[in-house]
């Protein structure tokens, strides 16, 4: 995306994000069936000692009988949190357990943050070195140097698993890729570039050492912290540093920016001048990665020298150079090959893979889908973290060099079926729902929440658009300003609010709806009545006014009572059925059910159009649709009254010719289950169904609820496919990010 965008919120949603249901980021699922006493004879006493007795004889089977295979610990003592300092190990939580779940959104590790309350070195050392039984390998994380190289040092060399201190080596193998492409693109060879690092402690040190590893000269190379340069003889400096220090008349940041290419900024926020990015060379490149304010604002920076190209450590801007581009991958493949250190070959394996990525194109469908538009160049030089290639490429480069470098302990021998495997790991829908994040900041709609008064419903409009996904349009009471206020909002006079009392469409808005409505027995004075009093009318007149582009609601009256309301002003598309998906998504897989919410007895023919529309929709979300009509029968057996147009339904199909996998009827066992499959050798789907076609809407609303309210996977929807304009009927249950998705997916025309 070239657009610059800022993600913005209030503290009290970033305190609500960490409070709301179970507080914190992170709970622990078990992998096995715990429902009965035999699972849990098994999982724990008497069974659990056969497991055992096999490691206590055979150490290696640990990574087949528990899950430390998988199993990486984020462990830190909070001395150097982020940019801001050292708050103490407890106030490191939220960002360890942050980097705990990134682990498993991008890549599928499990992982669990450990807060170690010492500032003292041995001590420190001690307590990791002794965890080496639980896991497959150690993140250290936010530690300050220079004790964080003390201290990775030595549990390197004492432990058998991969030790990495993220903030070192993770920030080094990123930079190193985006400096290899800003390189690229100035013209410039490593070896002649001068740079500035700002900072010297742990990310700085590190990005020095790797960036002169890759051909930067040393003498080209100078380092300040707060005193300035640290030069040849400098007093107080510690060896990390002084190895580093250069002989030279530069004494301030300032001077030392004169002529240079490069700045890379490892210090703290606002520590980079607009003035002394003036005196940089020729299309500076400045990468300003302290989190989580930069040394500079990238618009600073640019208004300075708009021939810079700009980096950060943020999700918000173009150029996130962070190392959430990196820890999730190189972990992954440093496991699937259980390799006993992360070793200088597969990092620069990782560098080079991720700086290579950038200067692929993207997937077309996906910058089609979404107008997302990554094209390498100066606002594109650092693929984006939900990039689905990475989970492919990274972890893939990194088990080959470590294996090439003889740390793999479990050897992979088939490349290709890795990369599968890995492909496998990741549930499209995650990245394709933050890719339609970015389309719809990218190409921002105007979304209709017709229940402005809810605060719920505030709520979703003030993330829909502090996030930049769009512009809010809210009906509601003249007090709606008080209540953004009372939220938090400080202008809410920017929220466009209609409150049908004094709109001056309201006039225009009874006559569409007397037009619509004069033949079905509605007199004017109803249709002034119902636009004045029913805020789902009003709503929805404004979408067919064109006010709007599209139309949330749902909160305060039930989906069936809505969506009536809704019907007397919009309907259904010409030549459509219209009805409802629910969407089950997992960590790695998705499922959409429909229709969960309009045809109670459909006929053969709205059975394949739901079908045909669903596996449109599972398209957009980035999965090849296999469908299952579904029944309590499996072709034929047993037999029933019932089955009829289910089959029929799949007739239909056949004469349609339509291009994907379809088959019926079938009970769900047999549609989701390879092994219940394979008793059917005949039937047309090579793989589980991700479509399932309800044959009534009985079975499918009370099956989309009891999977919302039992199931441990979330659900998106329902999603209201086939009407003439794009509107949404939220549950009334929804929470505010669901509502925000709702408008996201709307908006940008996935869910039509
Ligand atoms: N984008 C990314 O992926 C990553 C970014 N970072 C960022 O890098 C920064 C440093 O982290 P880390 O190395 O772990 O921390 P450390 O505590 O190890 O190092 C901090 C260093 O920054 C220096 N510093 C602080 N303020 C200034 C300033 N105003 N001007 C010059 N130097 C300054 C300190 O110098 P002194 O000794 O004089 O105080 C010290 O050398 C943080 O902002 C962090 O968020 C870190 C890792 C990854
Ligand atoms: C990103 C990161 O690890 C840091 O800022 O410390
Ligand atoms: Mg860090």
């Amino acid at each position: 995306m070239s657009e610059t965008t800022n993600v913005q919120f209030s503290e009290r949603e970033a305190l609500l994000f960490h409070s709301e249901g179970r507080p914190g980021k992170i709970e622990i699922v078990a992998s096995k069936p715990m429902a009965t006493q035999r699972d849990l004879a098994l999982a724990y006493s008497p069974g659990v000692a056969v497991p055992v007795q096999a490691i206590a004889d055979d150490p290696a089977t640990a990574y087949d009988y528990t899950a430390k295979g998988n199993l990486v610990a984020v462990i830190s003592n909070g001395t150097a949190i982020l940019g801001m300092g050292n708050l103490g190990a407890l106030a490191s939580k939220p960002v360890m357990e942050g980097k705990a779940v990134l682990f498993k959104r991008f890549a599928d590790v499990d992982s669990i943050d450990l807060e170690v309350k010492t500032e003292d070195v041995d001590a420190f050392i001690n307590c990791v070195a002794l965890l080496e039984p639980s896991f497959g390998g150690i993140n250290l994380e936010d530690i300050k140097a220079p004790e964080c190289f003390i201290i990775e040092q030595t549990l390197r060399e004492r432990m058998n698993i991969p030790v990495f201190h993220d903030d070192q080596h993770g920030t080094a193998i990123i930079t190193a890729a985006g400096l290899i492409n800003a390189c690229l693109l100035t013209g410039r060879k490593l070896d002649e570039v001068k740079v500035v690092v700002n900072g010297a402690g742990a990310a700085a040190i590190a990005c020095t050492e790797l960036i002169k590893a890759m051909g930067v000269r040393s003498d080209n190379v100078l380092i300040c912290d707060r005193k300035g340069v640290i030069y040849q003889g400098r007093e107080g400096i510690n060896q990390w540093q002084s190895a580093h220090a250069v002989v030279t008349e530069r004494r301030s940041l300032t001077e030392a920016l004169v002529g240079a290419d490069v700045f890379l900024g490892l210090s703290a926020a606002g520590a980079l001048k607009p003035e002394m990015v003036k005196d940089m060379a020729k299309a500076p490149i400045i990468f300003a990665m302290a989190n989580p304010d930069p040394e500079i604002r990238p618009e600073d920076a640019k208004a300075a020298r708009p021939d810079a190209i700009v980096a950060t450590g943020r999700s918000d801007y173009p150029n996130q150079v962070n190392n959430v581009l990196g820890f999730p991958f190189i972990f992954r493949g440093a496991l699937d090959v259980r390799a006993s250190a992360i070793n200088e070959e597969m990092k620069i394996a990782a560098a080079q893979a991720i700086a290579e990525l950038a200067r692929e194109r993207v997937p077309e469908e996906v910058a089609m889908a979404y107008g997302v538009r990554h094209v390498f160049g100066p606002d594109y030089i650092i693929p984006a973290p939900f990039d689905p290639r990475l989970m492919e490429v990274v972890p893939a480069a990194v088990a080959k060099a470590a294996m090439d470098s003889g740390v793999a302990t479990k050897p992979i021998l088939d490349m290709e079926g890795y990369r599968q495997q890995l492909r496998g790991r990741l549930n499209p829908t995650n990245s394709l729902l933050t890719l339609a994040y970015e389309g719809a900041r990218a190409h921002p709609k105007r979304v209709l929440f017709a229940e402005g008064e809810e605060e719920v419903v505030l709520r979703a409009a003030i993330q829909f658009k502090e996030g930049g996904y769009g512009v809010p349009v809210l009906v509601g009471r003249d007090d709606v300003p008080e209540r953004l206020r009372a939220l938090g909002v400080s202008n809410p006079e920017e929220y466009e609010l209609h409150n049908s009392r004094h709109s001056p469409l309201v006039p225009q808005m009874v006559d569409f709806l007397y037009a619509r409505l004069q033949r079905r027995g509605y007199l004017r004075r109803d249709c002034e009545r119902m636009i004045n009093q029913n805020r789902n009318i009003f709503g929805a007149v404004m979408l067919q006014l064109g006010q709007a582009d599209a139309m949330i609601t749902g909160t305060t009256r039930t989906w069936a009572q809505t969506m009536r309301e809704v019907k007397r002003v919009i309907d259904p598309e010409v030549n459509r059925t219209p009805f409802g998906i629910h969407i089950l998504v997992g960590q790695s897989h998705t499922v959409f059910i429909a229709d969960t919410t309009v045809n109670e007895r459909p006929s053969p023919e709205e059975l394949a159009d739901i079908a045909e529309q669903t596996a449109q929709v599972a398209r957009r979300m980035g999965h090849e649709p296999r469908v299952a009509f579904l029944s309590y029968s499996t072709f034929g057996n047993p037999e029933g009254l019932w089955l009829e147009n289910i089959r029929a339904a799949v007739g239909v199909l056949d004469e349609r010719k339509v291009g994907f996998e379809y088959e019926g009827e079938m009970a769900p066992d047999v549609a989701l289950n390879p092994r219940q499959l394979a008793n059917y050798p005949f039937a047309r789907l090579s793989g589980p169904a991700n479509v399932l076609v309800m044959p009534g809407l009985q079975s499918a609303n009370i099956s989309a609820k009891l999977l919302r309210e039992l199931g441990g996977d979330s659900m998106i929807g329902p999603m209201l496919i086939g009407m003439e304009k794009p509107v949404q009927i939220a549950p009334m249950t929804s929470t505010a990010s669901e509502l925000v998705t709702l408008a996201v997916l709307a908006a940008g025309g996935i869910a039509r």
